[in-house]
């Protein structure tokens, strides 16, 4: 699944600077489409722990 989302969105957004706000399950892929967009290449991952729960924090404040 992030490999086909990381593909697709490639194809319609070529070299511009932007910020992406990422969320889905555990394990659902998220980093794999991050850095598929970033390095171009399919990763291996470690679940991301602690960066989450900052985020999850960020969002509840606004
Ligand atoms: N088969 C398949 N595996 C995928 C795909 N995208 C990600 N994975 C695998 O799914 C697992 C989890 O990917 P991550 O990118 O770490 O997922 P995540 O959403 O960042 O996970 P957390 O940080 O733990 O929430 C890894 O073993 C990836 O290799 C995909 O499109 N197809
Ligand atoms: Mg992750």
């Amino acid at each position: 699944m992030g490999i086909f989302f990381s593909n697709l969105f490639s194809r319609l957004v070529k070299k511009k600077e932007m910020r992406l706000f990422v969320v889905g399950l555990d394990a659902a892929g998220k980093t794999t489409v991050l850095y598929k967009l970033k390095l171009g290449e399919v990763v291996t991952t470690i679940p991301t722990i602690g960066k989450k729960l900052k985020a999850i924090l960020n969002l509840s404040k606004s």
